[in-house]
Parts: structure tokens; sequence; C-alpha cells
């Protein structure tokens, strides 16, 4: 009986049978999100809408903050740009969903980071416990103390750094054209190798050897980046703790693998010292206060226990060699860029240095380096134009669900606001691709600043470091070390911008989204890439 049936089911029914299931899949799936789904009443693109191709498309050509930027100009600040993802670019909807009240917690994008399940750091934490014991002890490597104490490794590498300009350049006159994208790089990684593995790399110096580790850490970022958008992300992440995460660092590449023994070393080397100090104390003066050393002593304030086992301390100091360097970076060359290409805004920010400080050394941290307004506004600006990480911190909505800007986002789905989108929204920055550092500063006369309203306005839309409790940790330090490079760059050397090379502004020429010419581009990658500006260094006579 049951063979005669059997006979009669032919393959080609068979195949039509499982082809009609897959395509009722495919209907009631698209109905679903297009009519049903919880954020069905959100506009957005259709096909964005159905599919996380879309999305995940925009991580391949490195521009996924220009794509949001196009949606919302033509959608306004809230739209959905994935079947299970929305964005609310608002001041309010920024400060709930990343403040307190936000319910939410990291998205799964964060799991394809971490190398193993043992090395998730304070960043990639998604756990809201897990992250807030490991930020408890993170925060002490950036109290105050340990703040001056990281001060004394910026101003041995910024001196140095400025030293080697002036080398370049014949009997005081104009240096050949630098690019300062990397000159910016080698001095940030230098300083962040000072603070994190009590060894300054020497990239500035220039016959270092390790120049390529910058670029090695793009490319790591190209690799993992779009896995977290894509498609298959999911499968990737279930896949590492199931022998993917063994086969990753079985084949990874020689670069790969010279940079984590390099850590490894100067981690081995640095961990001997401090317990050699432990057993043998020295006296406070001789003791090397960088992040290791804070971060080594930390106690967890809650548990009184010891912050930090050695597996995490490697972690957490690897982390912050990467969080603190590209963003940094970014914004440093992002001011560079804006300095050459506005000599008049140059010049004015020359002269608030120039008669503020009576000497070079004068120039520090302190109430004098924070009177300096016209500083502080310029910085303010560039990170606004140039937010480092461009697209939308993904979070994911808790048990309970989250109320934002008068919408409801039930548990499980993703809610952000997308920071360059925020940045560059015209109703809290008018003219927004204008460098206008006068935005930030309340005066009565136009040309030197703006209404007292329009400047509250501006900050609660400044948004380059995020906020809340997994806000950047260390804003303060790069605040410190913008401040000083600036600072420190305008008192020794006056700059032109290389008048044949217009490397890193946008072209008229150029796709929808890259077409201003003095605006700094950037190529999305989580946090951003960039190329130039090409610089001319002239000592300027005092
Ligand atoms: C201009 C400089 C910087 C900018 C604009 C910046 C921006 C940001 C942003 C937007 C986040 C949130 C990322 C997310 O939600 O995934 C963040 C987090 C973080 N930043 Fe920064 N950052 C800068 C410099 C630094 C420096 C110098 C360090 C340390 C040396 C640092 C360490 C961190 C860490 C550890 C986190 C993770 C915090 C947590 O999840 O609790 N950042 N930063």
């Amino acid at each position: 009986m049951s063979s005669s049936l059997l006979s009669h089911v032919s393959y080609p029914n068979v195949f039509g049978l499982c082809a009609s299931i897959a395509l009722a899949y495919v209907v009631t799936t698209a109905i679903y999100r297009l009519y049903f789904h919880p954020l069905a009443r959100f506009p957005g693109p259709f096909w964005a809408k159905l599919s996380v191709f879309p999305s995940w498309w925009h991580t391949r050509t490195c521009d996924r903050h220009l794509w949001l930027y196009s949606l919302q100009q033509k959608y306004g600040p809230e739209f959905r740009y994935r079947p299970d993802s929305v964005v609310i670019n608002t001041p309010t909807a920024y400060r709930t969903i990343f403040g307190p009240k936000g319910n939410v917690r990291k998205g799964e994008y964060y799991a394809v980071w971490p190398r193993t399940v043992d090395t998730v750091n304070t960043w990639s934490s998604r756990s809201v416990q897990m992250h807030a014991r490991k930020r408890r002890v993170l925060n002490q490597a950036f109290s105050e103390k340990a703040m001056r104490s990281a001060e004394t490794f910026i101003h041995s590498n910024v001196n140095r750094w400025l030293e080697l300009f002036e080398t370049m350049s014949e009997n005081g006159d104009w240096t050949p054209t630098v690019n300062m994208a990397d000159y910016i790089n080698y001095l940030v990684f230098d300083i962040l190798g000072d603070l994190c593995f009590g060894k300054c790399f020497d990239m500035k110096e220039p016959e270092s050897t390790l120049r390529h580790i910058p670029e090695m850490m793009v490319q790591f970022l190209e690799l993992i980046h779009p896995i977290g958008f894509a498609p298959w992300g999911s499968f990737w992440i279930w896949m590492k703790p199931r022998g993917l995460d063994a086969l990753i660092a079985k084949y990874a590449p020689p670069a790969v693998k010279a940079w984590q023994g390099f850590v490894e070393d100067c981690l081995e080397s640095r961990t001997k010292v401090e317990q050699e100090l432990e057993k043998n104390p020295k006296p406070e003066s001789e003791v090397r206060k960088d992040f290791f050393h804070w971060l080594f002593k930390a106690v967890d304030p809650e548990t009184g226990e010891r912050g930090y086992d050695l597996n995490e301390l490697y972690a957490e100091c690897e982390l912050l060699i990467i969080a603190g360097s590209d963003t940094t970076a970014i914004v440093m060359s992002a001011m560079l860029f804006y300095l050459v290409r506005f000599p008049e805004k140059q010049a004015k920010l020359a002269q608030e240095i120039l008669s503020t400080f009576s000497g070079f050394d004068d120039i520090k941290g302190g109430p004098k380096l924070h009177s300096c307004k016209y500083l502080t506004a310029f910085i303010q600006e560039a990170s606004r134009m140039t937010p480092p990480v461009s697209a939308e911190p993904a979070r994911e909505v808790l048990p309970g669900g989250t109320h934002v800007d008068g919408h409801y986002i039930p548990e499980g789905l993703n809610l952000s606001t997308g920071l360059y989108c925020l940045s560059y929204n015209d109703h809290i920055f008018p003219e927004p691709f204008s460098f206008r550092p006068e935005r930030w500063i309340v005066s009565e006369d136009e040309s030197e600043g703006s209404s007292a309203e329009s400047v509250t306005l501006a900050e609660t839309g400044f948004c380059a470091f995020s906020t809340g409790s997994r806000g950047c940790v260390g804003k303060n330090l790069a605040w410190l070390e913008m401040r000083i490079v600036l600072a420190k760059l305008l008192w020794t050397f006056e700059m032109k911008a290389d008048p044949t090379n217009k490397l890193g502004g946008g072209d008229s020429n150029a796709r929808e989204g890259r077409r201003v010419e003095n605006q700094y581009q950037t190529y999305e990658m989580f946090v951003s890439g960039r190329k130039g500006p090409m610089v001319h260094l002239k000592k300027r006579l005092h």
C-alpha cells in the first residue's frame, strides 16, 4: 500500500511542494514585515523594510552614514532601515535611548567582535550586569588623578612629534607636503602605546618598523564590521563558540597574528614590572603611572575584590588602544583639514593660543587651556562634522519595551540614533555642512558667535562621544589630548594646504553625499576611515 503511494510521488512533485512552501513563507513574511510588524508604521525604503540586504550592502561600500543621511533627507528623522531596526535622529530620542531611561542593551552586532567568549571587554559586552562591573573598574583608569599622570605621556610624545616636523624643513622654510592622517595616526598610537602597554611604539620615528599597524587595524575593521550587519550575521555569532573562533585563530593572516603576539609580549613584560612592584614597592615618584598601572591595581568598589584578572586586563588594554586611537585620530585629522581649508579660522585660533600662553611649556591641562573658547569650539565643530562612530551604535530593546519620542518599541527590536544624521540635522545645526566653530560660542555679535538658545540647542544634539552608561569612557582624555596637540601645533607652526593635492575633501563630481568640497570625507567601518589632508608646515616666528 505505502509503496504504491510512494510510487505516485515523483521528484518534480517534491520539488514543486518545497518551492510552494518556500514561496508561501517568503510572501507571508513579506506581508507581515510590510503591514503587521510592530515597526510597520515607520517610513523607510521598501526593500529595507523587507530585508537586511540594503543595510548590509552599505557596510561593503563604507558609506552607511551617508545612506542613513539620505534616508533622513527623504523620510525625516525617524525611519526604518532594516526589518527589525529603526533610528530616531532627534536630541530627545538620542538622550532617551542612550540615557538611563533607554531600557536597551547593545545589539547583536557587538557579538561579532570578541576573539573568543573569554575576551569580551567593556565595549563589546552586551550583558548590562557584565558591562556595569567591567566599567566600574575601567573608570578608575580615567579618574582625575589618572588623567594627570596620563598628561606626561601626551606631552613627551607631542613634543617629539613636533620636533620631527622641524627636521623636515630646510632653513625654516615650508616642509614638503605631509599626509596628516598618517602622522596623526603615528602620534596617537604612540601615546596609547605608552599608556596601555607601558611602551611607546615610536611609530612617529622615521625608522619605525611598526607603521603598518594602523593599516592592519583598518583591514581588520573592514573584515569584521560587515559581518555584524550581514544576513548571516546571527549564524556567524552562533558558530563562534562552536569551532569558528578556533578556526579563525588558526588561519588568521600573519599580520593579525603578529599584532596579537606583539600585544601579548608588551603586556607580559608590563605585568612582570607591576608584580615586582607589589613585592618590592618603590617611591611613588618612580612608579610608571599608565593605564596598565591603574587597572592592575584596581579594586571593584562594590565587591572589594581585584578588578580584573589577567585575561580581562589584557582584553581591556587592547580595547583601549583600539577605541582610543582611531577615534581621536579621526577628529584630529578633521581638525587639520579645517585648519588649512579655512586660513582665517586658523589665524583666529593661533591668535587665541599666542595671546593666552606665555610659552610652549606653558601649554598644559588646566584652567588656561580650558579658557581658550575658540579652541574648544573648533574641536567641538570638527567632532560634530566628523563623528568617528558615524552610523548608528546598535541597541536592542530589553523586556518591557521602551517609549521614545511618542513611539512604543517592543522588546527584541533594534533602536538607535544615527550619529552623523543627528550631527547634520538642520533643525539643530543650521547650514550643517558649514564649518562654524562660532555655533558653539554665545555672543550677540554674529561674526563671533550665536544666540544662547541656539548654542543650548546645539549642545543637546552633540553626540560624537555618545552618552550614558555606554558613552565614551575616554572623553576627558581625548579632549585633553586634542586641546594639547592643537594648541602646541599652532604655537609652533603655521600650516597651509597643499595646493596640488586636495585629498580629504569632497568633490563636486563625486556621488551624492560626497560633493561638499570643504567637508572632510570619511569611510564608515564602525569607526571611520579617512585620507589626508596634505599639509605644509613652517616654523612660526615668535
Ligand atoms: C575624539 C575621540 C573619541 C570619540 C569621538 C569617541 C567616541 C566614542 C563613542 C561614540 C563611543 C560609544 C560606542 C558604542 O556605543 O559602541 C565610545 C565608547 C568608548 N570609548 Fe571612546 N571616543 C574617543 C576617544 C576615546 C579614547 C581616547 C578612549 C580611551 C583611551 C576611548 C575609549 C572608549 C571605550 C573603552 C568605550 C566603550 C565604553 C563602554 O561601552 O562602556 N575613547 N567612544
